[in-house]
């Protein structure tokens, strides 16, 4: 499986992701968030990053102008929109982007099947908290567009090898505190998954 190593706060975290084989990385542009990170900072890490790898602005509750310029701003590929967006708003994005479905049961999985999508447990408070999806329901879907999240660690990741995810994504369950990723679970992490 690909994975992403999201919540990016520094260049060495970023490094350490890289060099242990991670396909992105998500920087998150959501003030609200432990592992915010300003434009003008991801930026400059960004700008230091060696090629072919993909750098994940991830938005909540933002418009169409914010999300176009802050990844332009800052370098990103491709914007993470991590809420309920209209339909609307993707039609304004000039950016390449990925939609996040929040599951709360079941049927939720099955949003924008056709699409390559993110799925994350539902939480009021969106995102990096740990929280963990029923595996169960992907049980007889394809999973082969989905990108996995919520609640993932270096111990849990590698049973998903079989649903055959497109890639996973995770957070808090390699942070040393929020914001800052321990090499050691970052590496087991991307080993066990891949
Ligand atoms: O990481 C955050 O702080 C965050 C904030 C707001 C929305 C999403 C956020 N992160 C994303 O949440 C999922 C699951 O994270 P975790 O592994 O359970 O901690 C993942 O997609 C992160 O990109």
């Amino acid at each position: 499986m690909r994975t992403k190593i999201c919540g990016i706060t520094s260049y060495e975290d970023a490094m350490t992701a890289i060099d242990a084989g991670a396909d992105a990385l998500g920087f998150v542009f959501y003030e609200k968030s432990p592992r915010y990170i300003s434009v003008s900072d991801a930026k400059k890490i960004i700008a230091k990053l060696p090629p072919f790898i993909e750098k994940v602005a991830l938005f909540v509750n933002s418009d169409a102008q914010v999300i176009n310029s802050y990844c332009q701003e800052a370098g990103a590929t491709l914007a993470q929109v991590h809420f309920e967006a209209p339909y609307e708003l993707y039609e304004q994005l000039f950016v390449p982007y990925i939609k996040v479905v929040r599951a709360k049961e079941a049927k939720d999985i099955l949003q924008f099947s056709n699409e390559y999508r993110l799925i994350d447990a539902y939480c009021e408070t969106y995102g990096g908290s740990g929280k963990k999806l029923n595996i169960e329901w992907f049980k007889h879907v394809d999973c082969s567009k989905i990108i996995l999240a919520g609640g993932l660690d270096p111990q849990n990741v590698s049973s998903l090898k079989q649903y055959g995810f497109y890639a996973v994504d995770v957070s808090s369950g390699v942070e040393l505190s929020y914001g800052k990723k321990d090499a050691s679970k970052v590496r087991e992490f991307i080993k066990n998954a891949k």
